[in-house]
């Protein structure tokens, strides 16, 4: 796939890095399950959301600026096995968590992006979902089919009955398909909500866009700030946004923003379908294998407001996600992230959990990992 490099590189741009921790769990539930068949109602209607979520993304594929891109929305021409889903959510003061993360040691410089062959995963299971709104709290669709302790039950969500700590799952859980309202939330309280879509991209889609991202992508690989000494972050990374105005600083480091590029672009449109949201600019790290890794951190700056909406879209190597509970540490959330999944974190989810992308061994290659973001307050440009 020929994809020409359209990005400019920007300087100076670097990011905060931490310690991130090994899980040993893993469970999975029927529904996280990939490749499973539709055989009961709520995964028949899953399969339903699917055909929407195809054409509305058909559509969106349309509407593209750079119809004519290899790497554009409109080349997209394979089936996006996903659907929508959304909740509501309560806002509350998010909590700031300073990043910090494990420095690499000396690696090789990356230069595989002709030749890496992603680790494409088998069929997938699907998504499902309604939009998003804001303003009014909804139950999620399964919720709406079926009830909330049959959901549970189906979804295995791990959802704690109010005034049980103790009774809470010590065990993570793997994040099933659709919209999960995460432990320590129910109608009214803090806690927040992830949308997990498997393969909302299709398996020839998500191989092609990953080729894209390797080239078009401005990457680097920059040392950053923690606890007073300069460390080589333990990925590359790269910024693009909507307007040069929205750049984004931590750790006294600046990211300048490039323009959108169309591998992007085309991403962004159909997160954001899934997330019934805009985004106005995309923070991307690419895993070079599985000695790369993301620390323990919420995405709770002020410039996304109280309770952003953050996309995340990954391509390449399948990799555990894991999300933990600030309140009970031992409650955890796995997803397994593949070529082609979108997850979407909502609500005060950023307030009252953090997420990392832990090191694992014998990961076959590398992953490209995109969060859309929405600044709402954009920083002050420098004096
Ligand atoms: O690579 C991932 O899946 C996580 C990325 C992330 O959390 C971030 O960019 O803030
Ligand atoms: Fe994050």
């Amino acid at each position: 796939m020929d994809c020409p490099s359209s990005a400019k590189r920007c300087d100076g741009v670097s990011r905060t890095c931490t310690t991130c921790e090994t899980m040993s769990w893993m469970q999975r539930t029927q529904l996280g399950t990939r490749g499973s068949a539709p055989s009961d109602p709520v995964r028949l209607w899953m399969r339903h959301c699917v055909a929407l979520f195809r054409s509305s993304t058909g559509f969106f594929a349309g509407l593209s600026s750079h119809a004519t891109h290899p790497c554009s929305a409109s080349s997209l021409a394979g089936p996006s096995p996903a659907g929508l889903l959304g909740l509501g959510h309560p806002m509350s003061t998010p909590r700031h968590e300073q990043r910090a993360e494990l420095s690499s040691a000396a690696r090789p410089a990356y230069s595989n992006p002709g030749t890496a062959e992603p680790a494409i995963g088998p069929p997938k299971g699907v998504g499902l979902g309604v939009r998003h709104n804001k303003r009014a709290p909804r139950p999620t669709v399964a919720e709406a089919l079926m009830g909330t302790a049959a959901r549970d039950k189906a979804l295995g969500s791990a959802r704690a009955p109010k005034g049980s700590a103790s009774k809470r799952p010590r065990e993570p859980r793997l994040l099933p398909a659709g919209t999960t309202a995460l432990p320590g939330r129910s109608a009214g309280e803090p806690g927040g909500e992830v949308t997990f879509a498997p393969a909302a991209f299709s398996p020839a889609e998500a191989q092609r866009l990953l080729k894209c991202l390797q080239t078009e992508v401005g990457w680097m690989h920059k040392e950053v700030m923690v606890m007073g000494r300069l460390v080589m972050q333990p990925r590359l990374v790269a910024y693009q946004a909507d307007h040069a105005s929205l750049a984004y600083t931590y750790s006294r480091l600046t990211l300048s923003p490039d323009a959108w590029s169309p591998a992007v672009l085309a991403i962004k449109e159909r997160m954001e379908v899934l997330a019934g949201a805009r985004f106005n600019s995309c923070l991307l790290n690419l895993y070079r294998d599985g000695r790369d890794a993301m620390g323990w951190h919420s995405d709770n700056e002020s410039l996304y407001g109280p309770a952003p909406t953050i996309g995340s879209a990954s391509f390449g190597a399948r990799r555990d996600f894991v999300l933990r509970w600030n309140a009970d540490p031992n409650v955890k959330w796995r997803a397994q992230l593949g070529a082609g999944d979108l997850l979407v974190m909502h609500g005060d989810l950023q307030a009252h959990w953090m997420h990392a992308l832990p090191k694992r061994a014998g990961v076959p290659g590398p992953r490209v990992n995109l969060t859309f973001r929405q600044i709402v307050h954009p920083e002050a440009p420098p004096a």
